[in-house]
This record gives structure tokens, sequence and C-alpha cells, in this order.
């Protein structure tokens, strides 16, 4: 079984790349940010909650989130293995991760991080924001709301992987096959 979390800034091409990871090494993926649009589409209550953050670019709080991820982990108890895609985003969830997984017995392989300039994701996102219909998108001072929180909050979990030997990085910069190329080398590693 392998856990595997996938970090990066907004824009950085988790999502994109998830679509190919989670087919070729046969992983469940799960990512925050879709969980989240769904329960918002569906209007849920979760989904109501979660909208006051994100319309902003703010993170969810981290307990209804770690609950969520928790709730559709153990909807999965098949699986094979899961890609983590913006979750951890925290050092709160990222412990509450290993917790979890503890208690069933596993824990997380390895994180990959996703690495590209600001300011070309603002532009990626920006783009994205034309067709996406996301309103975190369409604003550049929501989108730069983002990469604060994601500096503040989401960039020291790396510290935390990397104390654990279980971080990685590679370029997000390149053609989307380029970096799918780059992922696997990494990927084939674990
Ligand atoms: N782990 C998380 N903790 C808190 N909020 C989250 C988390 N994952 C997603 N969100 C919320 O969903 C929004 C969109 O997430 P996501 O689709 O991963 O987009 P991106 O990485 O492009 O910003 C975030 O800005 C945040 O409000």
């Amino acid at each position: 079984m392998i856990n595997i979390v996938l970090f990066g800034k907004p824009g950085a091409g988790k999502g994109t790349q998830a679509e190919f990871l989670k087919d070729k090494y046969n992983l469940t993926h799960l990512s925050t940010g879709d969980i989240f649009r769904y329960n918002i589409k569906n209007d849920t209550e979760l989904g109501q909650l979660a909208k006051t953050y994100m319309d902003k670019g703010d993170l969810v709080p981290d307990e209804v989130t770690i609950q969520m991820l928790q709730s559709e982990v153990d909807k999965n108890p098949q699986s094979a293995g899961f890609l983590f895609d913006g979750f951890p985003r925290t050092l709160a969830q990222a412990e509450a991760l290993d917790r979890f997984l503890e208690a069933k017995g596993q824990n997380i392989t390895a994180t990959v991080a996703l690495e590209a300039d600001d300011n070309i994701l603002v532009a990626r996102l920006l783009e994205r924001g034309k067709t996406s219909g996301r309103p975190d998108d369409q604003d550049e001072e929501k989108i730069r709301n983002r990469y604060q929180e994601y500096n503040e909050k989401t960039a020291p979990l790396m510290d935390y992987y990397k104390a654990q030997g279980k971080f990685h990085a590679v370029n997000g910069i390149g053609t989307i096959e380029e970096v799918t190329e780059r992922l696997t080398n990494v990927f084939d590693s674990f």
C-alpha cells in the first residue's frame, strides 16, 4: 500500500497530474478542493460552510477538512493506496493524517511537491478562471490570498516531511507530458 501526498501551490498542476498518476499507480485520488466543490454544487451543509471560506481564498477550518478527508478514506476500504491532493495543507492536518493512518497500521509513503514560480502560476489561474467558473480563480486579490495562505500554513509542512525523509521536489514548469515524466521517475522510486 502506498500513500502519497501531492503538494504544490494553487495552479501548480496537481489535479492534472493526479488524473494520470492515480491510473498508472492504481491509487484512489482524493482532492479536498474537488470534494468541497462537489458539496457546494450539491448545496450540502458542508458545501455551504466551505463556500464562505473558499470564495475568499481562505482555507476551510481544520476540524471540518480533517473530518471530511477521514470519511472519504473510510469510504474506500479496498483501496490499494491514496493520492492526497490538496491535503494536508496545515501542520494540524498533517499530524491528524499521520495519527489517522497509524491507527489503521499505515503511513505516508512519500510527499512530492510540484514547484513553480508564483508569477507563472497566477497567470495560469487567471486563464483557468475564464473557463472554470471558480470564483477563487477570477480575482487576482483572492489568488494572492491563496498564495499567502500557502506560504504561511502549507509551506512549513515541507520541513515536517523533510525531517521524516519523505519529501521530494519536482519542477512543475514544462509541458504536461514533461512534468508527468519527471513525476513518474520519482514515483517509480517508491
Ligand atoms: N486541506 C484543505 N484545508 C483547508 N481548505 C482547503 C483544503 N483543501 C482545499 N481547501 C479549500 O478549497 C480551495 C480550493 O482548493 P483546491 O481546489 O485544492 O485549489 P488550489 O490548490 O488550486 O487553490 C482552497 O483555497 C481552500 O479554501
